[in-house]
């Protein structure tokens, strides 16, 4: 019961409105009477609900209940008019012409129906025909608005089939306009005395180990480092934080001494040892490598460089980081170049090895690395250097905390940035895979082409990204038959003299068998480098390719990134490479450093096609047709076929000596 009663004059056209309302209403419900009573009626007399076409008939699925009470779509219309479903009648078999026609009559008038149907502007549908239309007819006759039946969805359809435009890719500004560096090494020399920010130490350093020019991308990239520890390690330019930095560059281009020049130059002035670099590599022998350009480079500067790879044994490698003094743990590396895997080890599981001052972190093979994410060692390593509480037992100046926006107040007091450093030859130019290493304002160093070949017409648009090959390379294909592949290898061996000669499989079983057989055949020196080996005989295998103690080594892809073997002249992908990074980074084992190198590609009939597509959108300068002819290989023949017998019962000897073993 209200306490209050407001009453309100509603007018002379309140109470008019009210009397054609309910006039309108009763018309409606008579109506509604009077169409319920001739459904009844249809309802009851069989014959003619027959001839009913089946929609009307509620024989398309929906409940009888529902057609029982049509007038609801008016009371609530909320109810989506449907276009009625095809009935589904079973037709005696071999009477597939009637049922054709019938189908088409059924298809013919759906899809009147559903040309009767018009979206309104409120997102509901206006119907016209049948009996929404002849309702609506009546009501604008009396004088009432139109059903319009709210849906709430839109309508899909009445589209024209239109070719989608292509869509390109924007790159953002830093990944489209990166800092040029030149391919041409030999043309593009640059005495390191001309190259800025060098201390006399670095330049003797350098020079006492054969270095008197820089290679273009150490021209460019050397001297960005160094700027940013200009103004030491604590800050930037400016007194901001250094930006990040990316740099793709072709194999062989010399991108080591690019990030170890800077690094040793930036560290000599430390005073306590701490971890201060870190550079991570995918493989234990590219660690192996690194860390003994970085020992070269620091020797005699009092900077300690440690290897995390398994090379050692856990505990060697835990006795080389740190040891405790006085109570307290002191760092015994001032670089320390790792695997992911044994770096995670060592961040979780040796005490004293401390990465909260660390202030470069080198990421080679840089794209490697990226789809290793999810061993999540990067995310560990964030953890490791911006740990709670971390710093000089709470010295202010080394205060650090995991970096946000750029303000005056998170400037001040200055903490140790942590500046990324990415190198690969095949960096990806994909801003989703970068953006997962979180770096800060990249700068791009590349001599990479973002875009499309100008003369590879329209299909390269959507080709996969461009890659440099290195200047002093010539790439060749070479048509053959899975058959003719051994011999064809002996040939170049012992014909063409093609030595060292690194050849390629893809997979350990394959490059075994090749070794076997090779071997069997007899004449040429050869080794075989997977993981079959364990590190100590791929240490030694690779030592000895490098002395030229090994004239062929077939090995798989465990020595495609990164090795630098002086001297290779000739790289064979025994196997054609199933992806255009594996054979960027294949090939590159030759020509290296500004030298001359050929490569050859085996390809079978089935694999020449896609195989040069892929190479030539790549950027390739071209891959040339080289045909040995059959009578060359024919004289190796006959020693070949009594090689491959011999072949199958060593195979079947190692099968028997494996089972014992086990
Ligand atoms: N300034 C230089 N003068 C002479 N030789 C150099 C110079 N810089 C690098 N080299 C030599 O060039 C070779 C290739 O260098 P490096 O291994 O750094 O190449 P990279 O770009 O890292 O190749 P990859 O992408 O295959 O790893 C090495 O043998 C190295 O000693």
């Amino acid at each position: 019961m209200s306490l209050f009663v407001v009453n309100r004059y509603l007018g002379d056209e309140e109470e008019e409105s009210d009397s054609i309302r309910e006039s309108h209403a009763q018309r409606l419900l008579a109506r509604l009477q009077s169409k319920a009573k001739e459904r009844e009626q249809r309802e009851t007399s069989p014959k003619r609900a027959k001839k009913r076409p089946a929609a009307e008939s509620g024989e398309s699925g929906e409940p009888k209940q529902k057609t029982d009470k049509p007038k609801k779509k008016k009371v609530k219309p909320t109810v989506t008019p449907e276009v009625p479903e095809p009935v589904k009648e079973e037709e005696p078999a071999g009477d597939k012409k009637k049922d054709g026609k019938k189908k088409k009559k059924k298809n013919d008038r759906l899809v009147d129906d559903a040309k009767q149907i018009t979206k309104t502007d409120e997102g509901g549908v206006k119907v016209k025909g049948g009996e929404m239309q002849k309702e609506n007819q009546e009501n604008q006759e009396a004088g009432l608005p139109e059903v319009v039946v709210p849906t709430g969805f839109t309508v899909l359809g009445g589209f024209e089939n239109k070719v989608a435009p292509k869509v390109h890719r924007v790159l953002p500004q830093w990944l489209a306009q990166p800092d040029v560096i030149l391919r041409d090494i030999r043309r593009n020399l640059v005495a390191v005395g001309a190259v800025q920010g060098l201390s006399p130490a670095t330049l003797k350093k350098l020079q006492d180990n054969g270095v008197t020019s820089f290679f273009p991308v150490q021209a460019e990239v050397v001297p960005a480092v160094l700027e940013c520890v200009a103004q030491g390690l604590l800050v930037g330019r400016g007194g901001y934080r250094p930006r990040d930095i990316c740099v793709s560059a072709p194999t062989g281009s010399g991108k080591t001494l690019a990030f170890v020049v800077p690094l040793v130059q930036a560290l000599i002035g430390r005073v306590v040892c701490e971890v201060r670099a870190l550079v991570v590599l995918p493989t234990k022998e590219l660690a192996q490598q690194v860390c003994k350009v970085c020992a070269l480079y620091a020797e005699g500067s009092g900077l300690k460089v440690v290897m995390l790879g398994g090379q050692k044994s856990f505990a060697a490698e835990q006795t080389s980081l740190a040891e405790q003094r006085g109570g307290k743990w002191k760092s015994l590396a001032d670089i320390v170049v790792a695997t992911p895997g044994r770096l995670v080890d060592h961040i979780n599981k040796t005490p004293g090895f401390r990465l909260d001052l660390l202030r470069f972190l080198v990421i080679d093979e840089a794209d490697r690395m990226i789809d290793s994410m999810h061993h999540s060692w990067l995310g560990q390593v964030t953890k490791a250097v911006f740990r709670a509480g971390s710093g000089s037992e709470g010295s202010s100046v080394f205060r650090r905390s995991e970096p946000t926006h750029i303000t005056a107040a998170s400037l001040s007091p200055p903490q140790m940035p942590l500046q990324k450093l990415l190198f690969s030859a095949t960096l990806t130019m994909n801003p989703e895979k970068l953006q997962q290493l979180g770096l800060h304002q990249p700068r791009l160093f590349s001599s990479t082409h973002s875009g499309p070949a100008p003369s590879a017409g329209p299909a390269s648009a959507k080709s996969q990204e461009r890659f440099n090959f290195p200047e002093g390379l010539t790439e060749y294909f070479v048509p053959c038959t899975l058959s003719k592949k051994p011999l064809l290898i002996l040939h170049y061996i012992l014909h063409m003299k093609f030595c060292p000669l690194l050849c390629f499989t893809n997979s350990r079983q394959a490059a075994h068998r090749l070794f076997l057989l090779v071997r069997l055949f007899g004449g040429v020196e050869a080794a075989e480098f997977s993981s079959r080996l364990s590190t100590a005989e791929r240490k030694h295998t690779l030592r000895d390719f490098q002395h030229g103690k090994i004239q062929l080594l077939i090995c798989t892809d465990a020595a495609a990134r990164g090795i630098d073997i002086e001297g290779i002249k000739c790289v064979v992908n025994y196997d054609a490479p199933q992806y255009l990074r594996t054979y960027i980074h294949r090939i590159g084992r030759t020509a290296r450093a500004g030298k001359a190198g050929v490569a050859f590609t085996f390809l079978l009939d089935v694999q020449r096609n896609s195989f040069l597509k892929m190479v030539e959108e790549a950027g390739s300068a071209g891959i040339k047709k080289h045909s040995v002819k059959h009578q060359l290989l024919k004289n190796m023949a006959p020693r070949y076929e009594t090689t491959l017998k011999e072949l199958a019962s060593a195979i079947k000897d190692e099968k028997d000596q494996f089972r014992i073993k086990v």
